[in-house]
């Protein structure tokens, strides 16, 4: 087989020539889309195609826990704002304008983002979902979509948003494809309505997918919540029903103590976003030591590529490790292993894969880091991982025992680049002659 037949093709690989968990090891592939085994020395294998990695570190693929995809197509269209002006003034007018054909191309930009970047999976909320779930079909990659609920308190609109919602879940679960899962989105306290939030974690727990929500992001949100309902943002949710073991909290930077006890007693997933928390300045990160000490589970997302400006899980886990270190003022807090587990581990037990994991039985997503000045030397791969790649050093990205991506090289990329900045190029013009 030659190098450009591999790419789509689930098939028995052999990867030989890796460091894994620092040692030199071969992983095999067994062509059903799950790792069959790894040792020193596979013997005993069909392998049609076989990969020297030339000492490459292996790693699980990252798994990127909250982000908008289409939001790619506004990457550097408005920065240096706060978050409510910025979503209330500039994105969320240009989000009406958008097509299918847009979110289409802004999901497909996104999956070669995180391919490129060494991500396996993500975790998505956005509008127009089943043109993610083409794009997302067709890049190989694994995703968890939602349809985000936005109902403004009012109850026409909530009917029609739980309609969408209905038929999103049904438009995607008629893929008939595993890589591709449903999920439901109330998008935060701020923006649905009491029956909006209790009707999604209704139909959540009735469908059993999970539920992806915003959650205490902002000094403010809290204190609007406080005042309207006279209780935090977590209590609020919980009294209408969405704080249970599928929920996937993104953000949860203002918790106080009580709020990280209940997310913890209701097995709530939390996920970091430190780059964009940083970026439109929520003065606060989330409470990881306090999380870590009471259970929570805490994943890694990058949030939109809006708001970070990029889809790169490397500098996602660097700067989680180094935000929490420095607003703690304590450096051991967030070690470089901590930060690998929350960017794979962790977001596989949220969404129920069994990927995360590097072993036989578990599912084959994995990335390679090819020889680069950043693994030089090598004392530690978590270190190195963590503290020093990029994204862009990652050579091979394999999903489901296919390769996505090899030596660099993601068949039809530059198709997508040019038609992604066309796209966005159209649809900001068309949001400006409004
Ligand atoms: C899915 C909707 O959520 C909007 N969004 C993007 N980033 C954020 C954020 O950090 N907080 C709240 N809402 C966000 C996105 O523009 C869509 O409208
Ligand atoms: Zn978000």
């Amino acid at each position: 087989m030659t190098d450009t037949d591999i790419f789509g093709k689930q098939v028995p690989i052999l990867i030989r020539n890796v460091s894994l968990n620092g040692k030199i090891q071969e992983i095999y592939l067994d062509g059903t889309g799950m790792i069959g085994a790894v040792g020193e020395k596979i013997t005993d294998h069909d392998a049609e195609f076989i990969i020297d990695g030339d000492g490459a570190t292996a790693l699980p693929g990252m798994i990127n826990m909250h982000t908008h995809s289409p939001m790619g197509l506004l990457r550097g269209y408005a920065d240096d704002m706060q978050l409510f002006e910025w979503l209330s003034t500039k994105i969320w007018p240009t989000e009406a304008h958008l097509t299918e054909d847009d979110i289409y191309w802004g999901a497909k930009l996104a999956c070669l983002e995180m391919i490129r970047t060494g991500t396996t999976t993500f975790n998505d909320m956005y509008f127009k979902m089943e043109s993610v779930g083409r794009a997302v079909d067709e890049a190989g990659i694994r995703a968890c979509l939602s349809y985000c609920m936005i109902d403004g308190g009012d109850h026409a609109k909530f009917e029609s948003e739980a309609r969408i919602m209905e038929s999103t879940v049904k438009n995607i679960r008629s893929l008939h494809n595993p890589r591709v899962m449903p999920g439901v989105s109330p998008h935060a306290v701020y923006t649905v309505s009491e029956e909006g939030l209790a009707w999604c974690a209704e139909y959540a727990k009735k469908e059993q997918i999970p539920l992806h929500v915003h959650l205490s992001e902002t000094e403010q949100e809290v204190a609007d919540c406080v005042a309207a309902h006279g209780m935090r943002p977590p209590a609020w949710l919980d009294h209408c029903g969405v704080l249970f073991e599928q929920c996937i909290a993104a953000h949860c930077c203002w918790l106080d103590a009580g709020d990280i006890t209940l997310l913890a007693k209701r097995g709530v997933t939390a996920v970091h976003n430190p780059i964009s928390n940083m970026k439109l300045a929520g003065n606060r990160a989330l409470p990881y030591p306090e999380m870590k000490t009471a259970g929570v589970n805490v994943a890694l997302g990058t949030d939109g590529a809006s708001s970070n400006n990029a889809l790169d899980m490397f500098s996602e886990m660097k700067t989680a490790a180094i935000l929490q270190k420095f607003f703690w003022n304590d450096p051991t807090v967030m070690p470089a292993a901590d930060a690998l587990k929350i960017a794979s581990q962790n977001g596989a037990k949220a969404l129920g894969l069994n990927a995360g994991v590097i072993a036989p039985g578990r599912l084959a997503d994995l990335i390679l880091i090819g020889r680069n000045p950043l693994n030089v030397p090598f004392f530690s791969t978590d270190s190195n991982a963590v503290y020093a790649t990029s994204g862009l050093a990652v050579s091979t990205t394999i999903c489901d025992g296919v390769i996505l991506m090899h030596d660099g090289v993601i068949p039809g990329a530059e198709e997508i680049m040019n038609k992604a900045g066309d796209v966005a190029s159209d649809l900001v013009r068309r949001a400006a002659q409004a």
